[in-house]
C-alpha cells in the first residue's frame, strides 16, 4: 500500500496543543513566523483589496451565504494565507492573481485600489454583470498579463494608459458595450490574444503583430477601413458584422483609393510652377527666424509624446526564453524602458518548464478527456503556461496551472514510477468512464517512456487535509460534527461504488488519503487521483517472470488486496475526523498505535476532537464511528470489513444523527 505515512505524535501541532498549550504555543508562533506566508500583503493593500472588493458590490446579487463576507475578503484576514476566494498567490505572500468569474458581480472596477497590489498578473472578472468604464489607473498595474472582462456591461471607451501595460498578452473584452477606437488603446505589438467581439468599437482594425497572434476577434461593431494582412491566421468569424469593414478575408472588396502619393505630387508640380518664387522666399524668411524656436519646442513636445506614450518595445516577444525555447510570448527581457527609465521591470511568470528541472519540451498535443481543455492544447503549451508549485508528494510534483481560457488545472508531474504508458493509459482510461459525482475525473494527460503528467481541475476549497490541519474549519466556520459525518458518509459510499457496483471492473483507489480528498464549491468531497497508484495484479504479474517470486508476489497482492487497503486508508480517515489530528509522512503506525492504546485504556473520550466534545456532538454516535474505523484498521485484511459494509454503518449514523435534530 501506498499509504502515506503517519505524522509523529510529538511533532503534531495539534496534539501539542492538548499537551503543552504554552509549548504548542510557540511552535505555531514559530511555524507561523518562518512560513512562507509570513511574508503577507501589507495592511495598505489589504485594505486597498477590500475596497476594490467593496465596490464590485457582490452582496447586491448574492444570497446571505453567498456574500462575500463568507469569501473570506476582510481586514482581519490575509489575501494569502486565508485564501480569499479568487485570490492566488506568489510564494512570497503576494496577490498574483485575482479570479472572479461567475461570481454575481454587479458594481464598477475601482482599478485605483486594486492596483495597489503590484504584483498582480491576472485580473478575470468574466461573466459578471459590471458596469461602468475601465478606469485609467488599470494602467498601474504594471505587470498584468491577462486581462479578462468578457461578458459584462463595461462601457465607454478603452483607458489609454493600457498601452502602459508591456507585459499584458491577453486581453479579453467581448460582449460588452465599449465604444470608441480600439487602435491606439492597446499595447497591439505585444498582444497575443484579443477578443473585442460583440462590443461597439469604432474605427479601424488595430495595427495588430498577427503573426503573434493566437487569438483574434473583432467581430460585431462598428469597424470600418481595409482589414490589415492577417496572414491567413483569422477567417470571416473574426471580422463579421462590421458593416463598413472590407477586404480579405471578407467577401466585400474595399474600393479603389486614389493614389495619395500621386495627388501629393501634382499638388507640388502645380504648384511649383505657379507660386515657387513666393514660396522660396517665404520659406527661406520663416525657416531663419523660426528655426531655433521650433526646433527646441519640437524637442520638447517629442520628448514628452515618446514619455505618455511608453510604446512596449516590440523586440521583446522574438527573443528566447529561459527556459531555452524561442516562443516570444512567455519571455521576458529588461525592456528598453526599464534599463532606460527605470520605469518597468518585467518579470518572469513561473511555469513547470522553468520550475522543474530535466524535463524535455516538446510539442505533442495532450490527451485531452474533458471540454473544459481545449483540444489543441500541446504539451509544451501547458508547459509554459504561468504555474505555482502547490506541493512535492510521494509520487511528484503538483502545480496550479492557469490556461489562456482562464480554466486552472491542477498538474502532476509523476516521478520515478516504473509503470508502462500503457498501464498509466489504462489506468486512466478506466477512472475517467466512471462519471461518478465525487470522483474527480481527470480532465487531460501526457505519456511518454520520459515524462507522465495528469491534469485534474483545480479545487480552490483545498482538501480535508487542510481543513483538519491548517484551516481548522469549514469555510470560516467550526467543522462541525454533522459535516464531518456527511462526508464520511459520502466518501464511504462512493468507494464502496467504485470497490463492488462496478462488479469486475471495480477500482480501488490505492493512494487514499485526506490530502486526495478535495472539496468542490458546495463543499462536498472529490476523491482525487482515483485508480492512479493502485497495485494490481496484472502489474505484479509483469514484475518478474521467475514462477516462484511471482507465485509469492501474487499471494501476497491477494492477500492485501487493494480494496482492503483502501478500507484501512479509509479507516484512518475517519480517525482523523473523529481526532481531529491528521498523518503526516511516517505517521501513520504512531497514529493508529496511539488511538489504539487510548481505547485500550477505556479512555477513547479522550480520543476525540476536543472541538467535537465542545460543540456537544453525540458521544454515543462519536464512539459508534470510532467502532467503525477501528474494524477498518484491523491490521488483518481478511477481517475488515468491504466498503459497503462501512457504508452502510455510516449512512445509519448519519440518518440517526439527522433525526435527532428534528
Ligand atoms: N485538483 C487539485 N486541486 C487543488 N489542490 C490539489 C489538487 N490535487 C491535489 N491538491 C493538493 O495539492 C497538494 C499536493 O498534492 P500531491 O498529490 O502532490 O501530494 P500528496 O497527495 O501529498 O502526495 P502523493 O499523491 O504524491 O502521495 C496536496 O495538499 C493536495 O491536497
Amino acid at each position: 500500500m501506498v499509504q502515506k505515512p503517519l505524522q509523529n505524535k510529538a511533532t503534531n501541532p495539534r496534539i501539542m496543543v492538548v499537551m503543552n498549550p504554552i509549548l504548542a504555543l510557540s511552535i505555531i508562533t514559530t511555524i507561523l513566523f518562518f512560513s512562507p506566508m509570513a511574508y503577507s500583503e501589507s495592511k495598505v493593500v489589504k485594505s486597498a483589496l477590500v475596497r476594490f472588493m467593496d465596490n464590485l458590490a457582490p452582496w447586491n446579487n448574492n444570497s446571505e451565504r453567498e456574500a462575500p463576507r463568507y469569501w473570506g475578503w476582510n481586514l482581519d484576514t490575509d489575501p494569502c494565507a486565508d485564501n480569499w476566494k479568487g485570490v492566488s498567490c506568489s510564494s512570497d505572500g503576494s496577490v498574483k492573481a485575482i479570479v472572479l468569474d461567475d461570481s454575481n458581480l454587479s458594481g464598477t472596477l475601482d482599478a485605483t485600489s486594486l492596483c495597489m497590489a503590484k504584483s498582480l498578473q491576472i485580473l478575470s472578472l468574466k461573466r459578471n454583470n459590471l458596469q461602468g468604464s475601465v478606469p485609467e489607473a488599470i494602467g498601474n498595474c504594471k505587470y498584468l498579463t491577462r486581462l479578462f472582462l468578457s461578458d459584462n456591461n463595461f462601457s465607454g471607451d478603452l483607458p489609454i494608459s493600457l498601452q502602459h501595460l508591456c507585459s499584458l498578452r491577453w486581453l479579453h473584452v467581448a460582449r460588452n458595450n465599449f465604444t470608441g477606437p480600439i487602435s491606439d488603446k492597446i499595447p497591439a505589438s505585444v498582444l497575443i490574444s484579443f477578443l473585442g467581439e460583440n462590443n461597439k468599437f469604432t474605427g479601424e482594425v488595430p495595427d495588430f503583430d498577427f503573426t503573434k497572434l493566437i487569438q483574434f476577434n473583432v467581430s460585431n461593431n462598428n469597424l470600418k477601413g481595409q482589414i490589415p494582412d492577417v496572414r491567413n491566421k483569422f477567417g470571416v468569424e473574426s471580422f463579421f458584422g462590421n458593416p463598413d469593414l472590407c477586404g480579405s478575408p471578407l467577401p466585400a472588396a474595399c474600393p479603389p483609393s486614389p493614389s495619395p502619393r500621386k495627388e501629393k505630387r501634382l499638388f507640388i508640380t502645380d504648384g511649383v510652377a505657379i507660386y515657387s518664387g513666393y514660396i522660396i522666399l517665404g520659406i527661406t524668411v520663416v525657416a531663419f527666424f523660426v528655426y531655433k524656436l521650433v526646433r527646441k519646442s519640437m524637442n520638447k513636445v517629442e520628448a514628452s509624446k515618446a514619455l505618455n506614450k511608453k510604446e512596449c518595445p516590440r523586440h521583446r516577444l522574438t527573443r528566447k526564453d529561459p527556459a531555452g525555447g524561442n516562443n516570444g510570448e512567455k519571455s521576458r527581457e529588461d525592456s528598453s524602458e526599464s534599463k532606460g527609465r527605470g520605469s518597468v521591470e518585467m518579470r518572469s511568470e513561473p511555469s513547470i518548464a522553468s520550475l522543474e528541472s530535466g524535463i524535455t519540451l516538446s510539442t505533442s498535443t495532450l490527451v485531452v478527456l474533458s471540454s473544459r481543455v481545449s483540444k489543441a492544447l500541446r504539451f509544451e503549451d501547458l508547459l509554459r503556461a504561468p504555474a505555482e508549485l502547490i506541493g512535492r508528494g510521494m509520487h511528484g510534483s503538483l502545480y496550479k496551472v492557469m490556461l489562456d481560457n482562464g480554466v486552472f488545472l491542477a498538474v502532476k508531474r509523476i516521478k520515478d514510477w516504473g509503470i508502462s504508458e500503457s498501464d498509466f493509459q489504462r489506468r486512466i482510461g478506466k477512472v475517467s468512464q466512471v462519471n461518478h459525482p465525487f470522483v474527480l475525473p481527470p480532465l487531460a494527460y501526457y505519456c511518454s517512456r520520459q515524462e507522465k503528467l495528469l491534469a485534474y481541475e483545480y479545487m480552490d476549497h483545498g482538501s480535508l487535509f487542510n481543513m483538519l490541519y491548517k484551516v481548522g474549519s469549514q469555510n470560516g466556520k467550526p467543522f462541525e460534527w454533522g459535516s464531518r459525518l456527511n462526508i464520511a458518509a459520502k466518501i464511504a459510499e462512493t468507494l464502496a461504488y467504485m470497490h463492488e457496483e462496478l462488479r469486475e471492473s471495480g477500482i480501488a483507489h490505492g493512494n487514499l488519503k485526506s490530502s486526495n480528498i478535495l472539496f468542490n464549491n458546495n463543499m462536498e468531497p472529490l476523491i482525487s487521483e482515483y485508480g492512479l497508484m493502485v497495485i494490481e495484479h496484472q502489474a505484479l504479474r509483469s514484475l518478474s517472470h521467475s514462477k516462484s517470486v511471482r507465485n509469492r508476489v501474487l499471494t501476497a497482492a491477494h492477500a492485501y488486496s487493494t480494496f482492503k487497503v483502501d478500507v484501512y486508508a479509509f479507516g484512518v480517515i475517519l480517525l482523523e475526523l473523529l481526532t481531529g489530528k491528521v498523518v503526516q509522512n511516517q505517521g501513520v503506525f504512531d497514529f493508529v498505535k496511539w488511538v489504539n492504546s487510548v481505547v485500550r485504556e477505556e479512555w477513547s473520550v479522550e480520543v476525540f476532537d476536543k472541538n467535537l466534545v465542545s460543540e456537544g456532538a453525540s458521544g454515543e454516535r462519536m464512539m459508534n464511528l470510532l467502532q467503525v474505523a477501528l474494524k477498518c484498521i484491523n491490521p488483518s485484511p481478511a477481517d475488515r470489513p468491504s466498503m459497503s459494509e462501512v457504508a452502510l454503518a455510516i449512512v445509519a449514523l448519519k440518518e440517526e444523527e439527522e433525526r435527532s435534530l428534528t
